[in-house]
């Protein structure tokens, strides 16, 4: 083990980040009985602190790995592993650590957008919830929206409702499926502030699936998927350099 330290660092308590390692991950389906491959022996890191763009033609595969490397779906053959300091566990166990923004954003109905971001505090016991949820839903520009229930909010705001969600916990890891994708080209570029600082502050990795190069572009590493091949845009790397020097390998 290796323990790089920040210049001037007081010992001993280097920061212990997790990761994501998927190996050799192939993902098929039958439909009709004709078989589908979306992928096949793929490999991927995943680190916190970092932040990630998958980016691709539709229906390349994208969402699906989203759900593979969140540990919400399992993959045809292969293995995903969450490691934490020195201990390897298989995905299952990332699932209390996880912020993940649904495509179709998965609001409850009934609960007012208060209480859909308050819900994951309350189910930890969280005695907070409600004033941590309202300090968050300000974040996101919802303060005069909290007593509103999803289905009296337009597609833009549920959309920031559930990044509210995803975010107010400080997940390890944020899972996003087109986080900006309903959103008008401000609120997009404001969105996307709240998601990059959130992590930030909270040094969660974050792994975005979109179709928008600007959002990519904003993102530490940037990988394209297309016909089954995951490849890296070896040209972008924009790696922070500070959360590295704290990595404990
Ligand atoms: N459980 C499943 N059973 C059968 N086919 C599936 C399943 N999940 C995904 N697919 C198929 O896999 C393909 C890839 O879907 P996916 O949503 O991962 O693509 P995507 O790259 O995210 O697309 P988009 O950019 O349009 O959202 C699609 O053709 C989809 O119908």
């Amino acid at each position: 083990m290796s323990i790089v330290t920040q210049p001037n660092s007081i010992q001993p308590n280097a920061i212990q980040l997790s990761s994501i390692q998927l190996k050799n991950i192939s993902q098929s389906f039958t439909l009709n009985e004709a078989k589908v491959t979306l992928f096949e022996q793929l490999n991927l890191t995943i680190k916190q602190g970092q932040s990630y763009a998958i980016t691709g033609p539709s229906g390349a595969g994208k969402s699906s790995l989203l759900m593979l490397m969140s540990g919400l779906e399992k993959p045809t053959s292969g293995e995903g592993l969450y490691l934490t300091g020195n201990q390897a566990t298989s995905l299952e166990s990332l699932r209390t650590d996880i912020g993940f923004i649904f495509q179709q954003f998965h609001l409850l109905p009934e609960l007012s957008a208060l209480n859909n971001v308050a819900l994951p505090l309350k189910l930890r016991g969280d005695k907070t919830a409600v004033n941590k949820a309202t300090a968050m839903l300000t974040k996101v520009g919802l303060s005069d929206r909290m007593n509103h229930s999803p289905s009296e909010l337009s597609g833009g705001e549920q959309q920031r409702v559930a990044i509210a969600r995803a975010l107010v916990f400080q997940p390890r890891f944020i899972f996003a499926d087109e986080p900006t994708g309903n959103l008008d080209e401000k609120s997009a570029g404001d969105i996307a502030n709240t998601l990059f600082s959130c992590c930030k502050e909270n040094n969660a990795g974050l792994v975005m699936v979109t179709h928008s190069e600007r959002l990519a572009q904003r993102a530490d590493h940037i990988y394209r998927l297309n016909q089954g091949r995951l490849i890296q845009d070896s040209s972008h790397n924009r790696e922070s350099k500070v959360l590295e020097a704290a990595y404990v390998n």
